[in-house]
């Protein structure tokens, strides 16, 4: 069975409607180089809406330390998500359970960043290029998706209703992640759409 997040929630309506449709996971882009940014007592109010048994996960992007650790007092996040240039060592100083962005996209040293987190409870390879922000609905090469890391892997970049089954049933991941797939508007998730992923998710073979 194939795990799902659900990420660049920004509203509490949304991420209660991932989690009653299915959402193992949610996230909350905390990083101010993202349009889908929530501040810390608006994340914090999503984070406490959620029912037990639904990961919340809190994004950064090449922050400050001290806005890492502020992150983690007022949202209380079962899990951080690094998307930056973070080393394994910076990532893991937060002594938080931790999932890492990999870029895959053109330009990007995959190969050698994918063994470059030993720390990491699982690594989420995106479609973007290294570097970049993601939330940016740009697929990779599912075939690339590597058979050799002993850590979990969620497959990102462009997923959406129509292409997650494909893209399971390619890269075979432990779970999968979206975001501008199942909005309207950047940080404005479509209920037709959440519906429509979370169904296609669950039924990939
Ligand atoms: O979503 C953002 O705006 C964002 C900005 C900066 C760093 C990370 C960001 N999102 C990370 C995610 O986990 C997205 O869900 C992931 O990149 C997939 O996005 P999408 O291609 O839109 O499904």
């Amino acid at each position: 069975m194939t795990r799902i997040k659900c990420c660049g929630m920004t509203r509490i309506k949304d991420a209660l409607l991932a989690a009653q449709l299915g959402a193992d996971a949610i996230g909350v882009v905390m990083t101010s180089r993202s349009k889908r940014q929530v501040a810390l007592e608006q994340a914090k109010a999503i984070v406490d809406a959620m029912p037990p048994f639904v990961t919340t996960v809190a994004l950064c992007m090449d922050d400050e330390a001290d806005f890492v650790r502020a992150v983690i007092e007022t949202v209380r996040p079962a899990m951080l998500q690094f998307h930056g240039m973070e080393s394994d060592e910076w990532c893991a100083q937060f002594g938080q359970p931790y999932l890492k962005a990999i870029a895959m996209g053109e330009g990007a040293s995959a190969r050698a960043q994918l063994r470059a987190y030993p720390r990491a409870a699982g690594l989420l390879l995106d479609g973007h290029g290294l570097g970049e922000a993601g939330g940016t609905g740009k697929t990779f090469d599912w075939s690339l998706m590597p058979k050799d890391i002993r850590q979990p892997l969620i497959l990102a970049g462009g997923l959406t209703p129509s292409n997650v089954q494909t893209a399971v049933r390619t890269a075979r991941p432990w779970a999968v992640d979206v975001s501008s797939g199942i909005e309207s508007a950047p940080g404005i998730k479509d209920p037709a759409k959440l519906r429509d992923f979370i169904a296609a998710a669950r039924a990939a073979t």
